[in-house]
């Protein structure tokens, strides 16, 4: 017997839960595969963990403020293995919760692999599941290095599968999960290395930005080590301890943990695509059209597979507006817009983004016709501690109305700052409709409606 489903999606993380949901809900008889946890990477091995770690850093920091606030505070120790027995406990019950939501919406989850049989089937666990509708949610995992000794280091999985905290770790790469695994082990204590390729982590993002987090690096004393490629990797077999070697000739011994972030790539290479005859670029991901359209009618993708933002919430709502098109007769159109796409690093402190760095704005509008506001500030937070700090705030204006086109900054509160102004940005504020808001004092937030 086969079973047969109006709609399929191959991977329950953000996209493929989000769109079997959604599809479920406009009525669509709905199914998704699952060959590991429920919630794929962002619930398990991203955003959700990462972000528990982070506020145990944010505790860290705090602890590190708390005498100049007046406490006499004993700090006797801290103790790695309750703050992940207690963020799987968390992630549990979020498993918990989707299974619910899948009873609730009607939509059936299937634990295991799969594979394409032909454009309208896949194998599980040897059984062929026939859909009229088959979204690929892949989604995709880190890339590791070719040069020797690689195989000693490990993943952003390994660092989540860690059970007690490292004391000498170094994180190679300069993206999202290097910076923000590097901040997280720094500030829980662990003697922390960053080793990136050029001149500075994230080069990607507005320039004032990462300078900011340079300083910041520096200020706390957390080892960035710049245009360093690693060249090998030595175990010494008695001890377990690694030795990282630089292709400039520097050495880093006594390292107990080695962690790669340099990127991840899709995980499309066992699915047999070719059965299907859905067509993937040279380096695996697939490339859709704007409505998540593969080049096969009836087989769609969304999320990480796709190559666009990995975001999770560009996955969920790319994996929602997919089922409303689908499965929504009052939507014919929906679909995903991907410009101005807001984004968080969850540094120390976080850096949030949305829209055209200077760089890009110049590019794209002239140097002529862009405005720039910026201003530096000791948040409040820590301006009355020895460890003053400086925020940045930055705003790119283009065009005779000096239309907001990039916001940037970094500093406490801004992982919740951002999301409001990206809003405005998205309904086409302009720098002055930005000065007429009355500001929240005190609050750093109001850098944004005050800049000169
Ligand atoms: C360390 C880290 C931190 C992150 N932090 C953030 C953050 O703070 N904010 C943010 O927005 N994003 C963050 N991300 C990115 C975010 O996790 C991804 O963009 C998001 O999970 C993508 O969703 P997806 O549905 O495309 O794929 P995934 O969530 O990766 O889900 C894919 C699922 O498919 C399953 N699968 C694969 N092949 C098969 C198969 N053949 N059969 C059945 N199942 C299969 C996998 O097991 C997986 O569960 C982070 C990522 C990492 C790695
Ligand atoms: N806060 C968030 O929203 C968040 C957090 C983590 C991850 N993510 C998402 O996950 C994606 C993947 O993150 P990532 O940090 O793995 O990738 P990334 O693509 O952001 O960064 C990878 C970095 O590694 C560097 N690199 C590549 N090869 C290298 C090598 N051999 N040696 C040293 N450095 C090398 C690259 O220059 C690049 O800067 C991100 O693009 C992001 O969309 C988001």
């Amino acid at each position: 017997m086969t079973r047969h489903y109006d709609y399929l999606a191959i991977g329950a993380g953000s996209g493929g839960i989000a769109s079997a949901n959604r599809a479920a809900i406009r009525g669509a008889k709905a199914a998704v595969i699952e060959a590991k946890a429920v919630g794929g990477t962002c619930v398990n091995v991203g955003c959700v963990p990462k972000k528990v770690m982070w506020y145990g850093a944010h505790i860290a920091e705090a602890l590190k403020y708390s005498a100049d606030y007046g406490f006499d505070v004993e700090q006797k120790g801290f103790d790695w293995a309750t703050l992940v027995k207690n963020r799987e406990a968390y992630i549990e019950r979020i498993h918990g919760g989707y299974k619910r939501g899948f009873a609730a919406n009607g939509v059936e989850y299937i634990e295991g692999f799969a594979r394409f049989v032909d454009a309208r089937t896949v194998e599980v666990n040897g059984e062929h599941i026939t859909a009229d509708h088959i979204t690929i949610a892949v989604g995709g995992r880190s890339m590791i290095p070719t040069c020797p000794g690689a195989e000693y280091g490990i993943d952003s999985d390994g660092f989540f599968a860690l059970t007690e905290r490292p004391n000498k770790a170094v994180v190679v790469g300069a993206g999202y999960i290097a910076v923000e695994i590097a901040g997280v082990l720094h500030a829980l204590g662990s003697d922390a290395h960053l080793l990136v390729r050029k001149d500075r982590p994230l080069r990607y993002f507005d320039e004032d930005i990462t300078n900011a987090l340079l300083e910041r690096m520096q200020q706390d004393k957390l080892n960035l080590h710049t245009n360093s490629s690693v060249a090998k990797v030595e175990k010494d077999p008695s001890s377990g301890l690694l030795t990282v070697h630089t292709v400039s000739g520097e050495v880093i011994d006594e390292v107990d943990c080695l962690i790669w972030a340099i990127g991840r790539e899709p995980a499309t290479d066992q699915i047999n695509l070719a059965a299907a005859g859905v067509e993937a670029d040279e380096l695996g991901f697939i490339r859709t059209d704007k409505y998540q359209n593969t080049n096969v009618p009836g087989i769609y993708a969304v999320g990480d597979i796709t190559g666009e933002a990995q975001l999770t919430p560009v996955a969920i709502k790319a994996g929602r507006l997919l089922a409303e098109r689908l499965f929504n007769p009052e939507l014919p159109d929906a679909h995903m817009d991907y410009s101005q796409i807001p984004t968080i690093v969850f540094s120390h402190p976080p850096i949030g983004t949305v829209g055209l760095t200077e760089v890009e704005a110049v590019a794209e509008y002239g140097e002529a016709q862009v405005k720039v506001y910026k201003s530096q500030f000791a948040a409040m937070y820590n301006a009355v501690t020895q460890h003053r700090a400086l925020s940045t705030f930055k705003l790119v204006c283009a065009g005779p109305d000096e239309r907001v086109v990039g916001i940037h900054g970094i500093g406490e509160g801004m992982d919740e700052i951002l999301q409001g102004f990206a809003v405005a940005m998205k309904m086409g504020a302009t720098k002055a409709q930005f000065d007429a808001t009355v500001a929240l004092h005190p609050t750093s937030a109001e850098e944004f409606v005050t800049l000169r």
